[in-house]
């Protein structure tokens, strides 16, 4: 069986962070396991209170999986603050993974920052390098092009997701996955690999319930990666899950409810028995 990595915050509420990655890996029939980063106090309505986890137990944790279990793909999230950062980096320097899919969160859809202002830097300079593929969404790409070229940047088109695409390739990382859920429109989510560009679409389901997209949609990445698929066809297969996933998302709470996985849904999605243990 293959196994992954989360690395990231947990959400309590169990629609986005930790609890997402590992709902993911196992409807894609993968082994998870997970580093946790930070804990969230959150819920469909909103994050409510965070205490990130000391770099040493970070660490520690890092440590245990990689001196026991080899690791086919790593999946980070919520990465805080500077240290965490650090430290994670260093791990990964450490052991080098064959597959990192970094999802840059920065701003929880409630608005809450996952991310200090401070650790900014930090991810684009020592994390995006390392990864395999890093997967923005939108305000995310705007954010961390601001940072590297102190210029205004607004993204309003899927023309000008290719273009940030390729600026963010810039920073090191071995494929960009621009993701359009917060255009209007078809959902497009842009893919640049240093040659290509590739489009992703898929209809704009109507629902509130899109808590946790980001999540689920680079833990499925990273699943279908350590199952060996190129990464065109991982972001593909991907795409095909968190659109059933967003389809089938659940009305909890009173708030932005989750996605949902279950093994019959990624049947659902065309994905076969044989294609995924
Ligand atoms: N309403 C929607 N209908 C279909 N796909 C969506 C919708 N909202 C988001 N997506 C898809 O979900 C994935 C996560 O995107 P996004 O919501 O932009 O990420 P994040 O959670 O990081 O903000 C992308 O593949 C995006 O195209
Ligand atoms: C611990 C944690 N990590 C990430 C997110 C982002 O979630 P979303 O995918 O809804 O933007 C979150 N709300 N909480």
């Amino acid at each position: 069986m293959k196994k992954v990595l989360t690395i990231a915050g947990s959400d309590c509420s169990g629609g986005a962070g930790i609890q997402a990655d590992l709902k993911t890996f196992s409807a894609h029939g993968v082994y998870g396991m997970s580093v946790i980063t930070a804990i969230t106090a959150q819920n469909t309505q909103g994050v409510f209170d965070v205490r990130d986890l000391d770099e040493a137990i970070i660490k520690a944790q890092i440590d245990a999986i990689f001196t026991d279990i080899q690791v086919d793909a790593v999946k980070i999230g919520m990465v805080s603050q500077p240290s965490t950062i650090h430290i994670i980096a260093s791990q990964i320097g450490k052991y080098h993974p064959v597959n990192i899919v970094l999802d840059p969160v920065m701003i929880s859809k409630s608005g809450y920052s996952l991310l200090k202002p401070e650790a900014k830097k930090s991810l684009i300079e020592e994390l995006i390098p390392r990864a395999s593929v890093i997967t923005p969404n939108v305000p995310e790409a705007e954010e961390i092009i601001r940072t590297v070229t102190s210029k205004p940047i607004a993204i309003k088109t899927v023309e000008d997701m290719e273009k940030a695409a390729q600026e963010l390739y810039k920073l090191g990382a071995k494929n960009v996955l621009l993701k359009g859920g917060h255009m209007s429109g078809e959902a497009v989510d842009v893919l640049y690999d240093g040659k290509d560009i590739t489009r992703f679409y898929s209809e704009r389901i109507d629902t509130k319930n899109t808590h946790g997209t980001g999540c689920t949609l680079s833990s499925a990445i990273a699943s279908n990666l350590a199952l060996g698929y190129s990464i065109k066809e991982a972001v593909n297969r991907a795409k095909r899950y968190i659109t059933i996933a967003i389809e089938h998302a659940l009305d909890i709470g009173k708030g932005v409810g989750p996605t949902h996985h279950f093994y019959e849904l990624y049947k659902k999605g065309g994905l076969e028995d044989g294609d995924i243990l």
